[in-house]
């Protein structure tokens, strides 16, 4: 009966002694004391307040509950669960190897490469790449379209003699494309890109400013990677951008370079008021091209911090071949546009590439499945486009 003590065996008994009476009974199995002297003589008995080792434990908590503790602690091999009761994960200072994890956000923010995020296996990121219609459902990412993101024409360029191409529309078998809905995958994909230069030049502040519409004076360094995505319609076609804001510290440039790949736009970013963050938007180009295949991707460079050497930044940007957009994160100035153009741009390359990569069987062919055929993919052509060139 617990709370009762029971009477205990003799001295010398060889049973062993349970004390009960303990909310966690105390088991002593052949104790030294239990055992008698060499000569028979039973051990005097020590009373309980002599004895060295307290034998009864009373009001052994179960579960150990740690209140307001900065970092949750786990109590590895315990046979009661440690309760942590709201403890809050600590915001990362800056340079933390920790990751900021902002909860209640209604995009969340995900530190891709974190190792935390890689102790858990998850990488949303490159699921959505991977298969984004399975990762939408999971995520429910792909969410409509808004309608200030709706594109019916050709963002134009900002410099001409800096520009990726100065056509006034969207490619002729593009239109046309998209007007008899022959775009493929193009509609399900999302395009990756990246924002990539020195750290503090703005890069964060650039995709805030056109995701969020919000600007934070204050530097908080990214930590690895961060990804924000977008979604457009374009010529009446839906179409995702995902923009990965990457580190500019060295110590989390290794990290930050493991997702350059796949990436179909590179956005080169600079603080024009600092030389040496335009010297060296060379060497963050060439390092993001070693990722990636060099003639299917489109170059930006953008200083997201207005001032001084302009002309300097221009020719770099033709040297490059990148398009030159001078953007004020502070202000927002040119940076829907820019976000605008990228996104055009994206798409058009994508549409020209999918239609390049159907060749023979052009996009919209009605595919038929015979079970009786021995080839059982036999197209034919629904009806020959008018428009296209
Ligand atoms: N005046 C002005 N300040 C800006 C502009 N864009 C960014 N800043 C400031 O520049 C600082 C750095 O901005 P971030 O966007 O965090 O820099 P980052 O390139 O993402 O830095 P890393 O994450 O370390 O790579 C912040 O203090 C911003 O307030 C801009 O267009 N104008």
């Amino acid at each position: 009966m617990v709370g009762q003590p029971q009477p205990r065996d003799d001295v010398g008994s060889q049973r062993s002694r349970v004390i009960v009476g303990a909310i966690r009974p105390r088991v002593i199995v052949g104790s030294a004391r239990a055992r008698p002297t060499p000569d028979g003589t039973p051990r005097p008995q020590l009373a309980a307040e002599e004895s060295p080792r307290p034998r009864v434990i009373f009001g052994t908590p179960r579960a150990r509950v740690i209140v307001g503790s900065p970092r949750p602690r786990v109590i590895v091999s315990s046979p009661w669960p440690a309760v942590v009761v709201a403890s809050p994960r600590p915001r990362a200072p800056v340079g933390s190897p920790w990751p900021r994890v902002v909860v209640g956000t209604p995009r969340p923010r995900v530190i891709v490469g974190s190792p935390r995020a890689r102790v858990a296996g998850a990488d949303p990121a490159s699921a959505l790449l991977r298969a984004p219609w399975k990762a939408a459902g999971r995520m429910n990412i792909l969410a409509p379209v808004r309608r200030d993101r709706v594109l019916a024409e050709l963002p134009q360029c900002l410099r001409k003699e800096a520009a990726l191409h100065v056509h006034k529309d969207f490619h002729p078998r593009v239109t046309c494309a998209c007007q008899e809905h022959r775009t493929g995958t193009v509609g399900f994909k999302i395009s990756k890109i990246i924002v990539v230069g020195d750290l503090s030049v703005g890069k964060t502040c650039l995709i805030n400013r056109f995701c969020k519409d919000t600007f934070d004076k204050n530097y908080k360094a990214t930590i690895g990677v961060d990804f924000e995505m977008e979604r457009f319609e374009v010529l009446g076609i839906p179409f995702s951008l995902q923009l990965w804001d990457t580190a500019g510290q060295e110590r989390f440039k290794c990290i930050a370079s493991t997702y350059y790949r796949g990436a179909q736009a590179i956005i080169v970013v600079f603080n024009l008021n600092d030389v040496a963050s335009l010297e060296h938007t060379k060497q963050w180009l060439a390092d993001a091209l070693k990722e990636n295949d060099p003639s299917s991707v489109l170059l930006f460079l953008t200083p997201a911090q207005y001032a001084l050497m302009e002309k300097d930044a221009l020719q770099v940007a033709q040297e490059m071949k990148a398009e030159y957009w001078a953007v004020s994160s502070l202000t927002g100035e040119n940076v829907r546009e820019f976000f605008f153009r990228v996104a055009a741009l994206t798409f058009e390359a994508n549409v020209l590439a999918e239609l390049e990569k159907s060749g023979a069987q052009r996009i919209g062919d009605v595919v038929r499945i015979n079970s009786d055929d021995s080839n059982l993919y036999l197209t034919a052509s629904k009806k020959k486009p008018t428009c296209c060139p």
